[in-house]
């Protein structure tokens, strides 16, 4: 799914309205509606008090529609028009008046003396702001958004929270509506996955209002939104005179005395993704563990209780470097060398990150396509700090561009960076928020670049699974108790449901 910045959704309006010849009005009508109708098949007329504060342009056009078939429907509405400019929208107009003959006249808030009484239990529907913020509320629109936030009332915003920029950062944070849920247009918005928008963004969802798919397709959007129908079609069948040695050769390097158990992982998760053989390169202590606890995979080893001469015999097809490695000088040197000889695809993780911040010279020497996954203090140690979460992706792009590498920045939605191509992951929860989880996702990965996917497929793919076996285990366990053994434990789940036909949303 594409992520459309404002100007995209803006001309992708327009495009629509030429190419189909429905008017502006209808557009809006039919997306408004729409929202209503979440609304009310959840509510199912329940005389909750609920509040629609609408803006004088079409995002407060939306509210009007809504405070109208709420009206309509019988429910308890109060419908108030923030007047923070005389000048209105054709469309707003429009449903201005057309609340007023069916009797409901909003009430005009042009000052603070004019806000009403809010009390927690009610519903405010934000309607103030959308697509068409140009600059950050101030004055009493400002204060509105305050008053509302400090209710602690559910809102439920429409299209975006009021004061929420789609492609730029919140400097004011106090003028910016806190949604519980956001039903927005069309596509997902950059802002709502960013995590310094956490406190405004809640949960969200897509009302798709029938924007021109081709037109949409033309504006080559840059940013995608990762789901199952991304998914799939990358998915790559078994054959049936297929045999192990056509599934490729991961080998795992890395561990350190104490930190066996990272590589451990990252070894079941590349053979449990399907990599035909696994190999684990470790140093002498981890060689009974890694043999007793991963029996399916082949082990090499180094020095005693760190790497230090990475001299390995496996001929892999793709190597995962850096759970539990250590940064210690000889492992550092090693590193070095290696780095510096090594020809085959890699996945970078962890230390392995670690030692190339200590050491960016080494950057250079990566091959192309070569896969990073770090965590964002990985990546400060890479890149050095942001001002902002924009200004972060801009940094990751130039990282992916300059050394033709493919960055993954973990997170809670994780983003996969191929030059200017980001794509941000749609599965998982605060489940995947314990130890040994991102050892894991290095094994998936290096797990399905051994059975040829293409690296930034694999990288994709195999954040997309990771996150789904979370989502899929959160309906029978706790998000305490799952731990980052149950990722593979749920990974069959994970990959099955990839063919299960999703069940229809039903208010489409
Ligand atoms: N057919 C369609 O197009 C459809 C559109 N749809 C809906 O339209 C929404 C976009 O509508 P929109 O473009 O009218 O912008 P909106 O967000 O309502 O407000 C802009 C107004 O606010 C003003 N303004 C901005 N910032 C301000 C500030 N800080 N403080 C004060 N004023 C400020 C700005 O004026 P200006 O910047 O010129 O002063 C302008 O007057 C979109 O989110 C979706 O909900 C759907 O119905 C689907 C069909
Ligand atoms: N709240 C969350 N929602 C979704 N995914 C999460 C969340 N917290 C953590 N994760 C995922 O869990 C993994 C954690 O990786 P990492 O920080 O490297 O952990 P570790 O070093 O313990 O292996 C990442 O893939 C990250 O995206
Ligand atoms: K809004």
């Amino acid at each position: 799914m594409y992520i459309l910045s404002s100007i995209q959704m803006a001309k992708a309006d327009k495009a629509t309205i030429e190419i189909s010849g429905i008017t502006s009005t209808e557009l809006m009508e039919h997306a408004a509606t729409k929202c209503f109708h979440w609304l009310h098949t959840r509510l199912q007329g329940q005389k909750v008090k609920i509040h629609v504060f609408c803006g004088i342009g079409n995002n407060g056009g939306d509210g009007l529609v809504i405070a109208r078939h709420l009206h309509q429907h019988g429910y308890n509405v109060n419908c108030y028009v923030v007047n923070f400019s005389e000048k209105r929208t054709e469309e707003f107009l429009v449903n201005y008046n057309r609340l007023k003959e069916i009797g409901e006249w909003p009430t005009v808030i042009n000052n603070e003396n004019d806000f009403p009484d809010v009390a927690f239990e009610d519903i405010v529907i934000d309607a103030i702001f959308g697509n068409g913020l140009t600059r950050e509320p101030e004055g009493f629109t400002k204060k509105l958004i305050e008053y509302i936030n400090n209710t602690k009332v559910f809102t439920l915003a429409i299209d975006f929270p009021s004061g929420l920029y789609s492609n730029s950062s919140v400097t004011d944070k106090n003028a910016v509506l806190k949604a519980g849920h956001t039903l927005t247009f069309q596509t997902p918005k950059l802002a709502f996955l960013l995590p310094e928008n956490k406190d405004f963004i809640n949960t969200w969802e897509v009302i798709d209002i029938g924007l021109d798919a081709d037109f949409i397709e033309g504006l080559k959007p840059q940013n995608n939104y990762i789901t199952k129908n991304e998914i799939l079609p990358m998915y790559k069948p078994r054959n049936k005179w297929s045999h192990k040695g056509t599934y490729g050769h991961s080998l795992i390097i890395g561990g350190s005395f104490g930190k066996i158990g990272a590589v451990t992982l990252a070894s079941k998760a590349a053979l449990k993704i399907g990599s035909g053989l696994v190999s684990a390169y470790v140093p002498k202590c981890g060689y009974n563990i890694i043999q007793i606890s991963v029996p399916e995979a082949m082990v090499e080893v180094d020095n005693d209780a760190a790497l230090e001469y990475y001299n390995f015999k496996t001929k892999a097809t793709v190597i995962g470097i850096g759970p539990g490695m250590g940064t210690v000088e000889k492992t550092a040197l090693g590193f070095e060398l290696f780095i510096k000889e090594n020809k085959l695809p890699l996945v970078i993780d962890a230390d392995a990150i670690n030692l190339l911040s200590q050491n960016k010279l080494l950057l250079k020497y990566l091959p192309k396509n070569t896969v990073l996954t770090p965590h964002p203090k990985e990546l400060e140690r890479l890149v050095g700090t942001w001002k902002n979460d924009f200004e972060k992706l801009e940094k990751i792009t130039k990282l992916s561009q300059d050394y033709n590498l493919i960055i993954v920045l973990k997170g809670t939605h994780t983003v996969v960076v191929n030059g200017t191509s980001k794509y941000f992951n749609s599965t998982g929860n605060p489940a995947l928020a314990t130890a040994g989880s991102g050892d894991v996702l290095t094994g998936i990965i290096t797990g399905l670049i051994a059975q040829g996917y293409k690296p930034v497929n694999a990288a994709i793919f195999g954040v997309y699974l990771h996150g789904k076996t979370a989502d899929i285990a959160i309906q029978n366990t706790a998000h305490e108790t799952f731990t980052a053994s149950t990722i593979l434990d749920y990974l069959p789940k994970a990959i099955l449901d990839l063919f299960e036909e999703e069940v229809e949303n039903p208010e489409e």
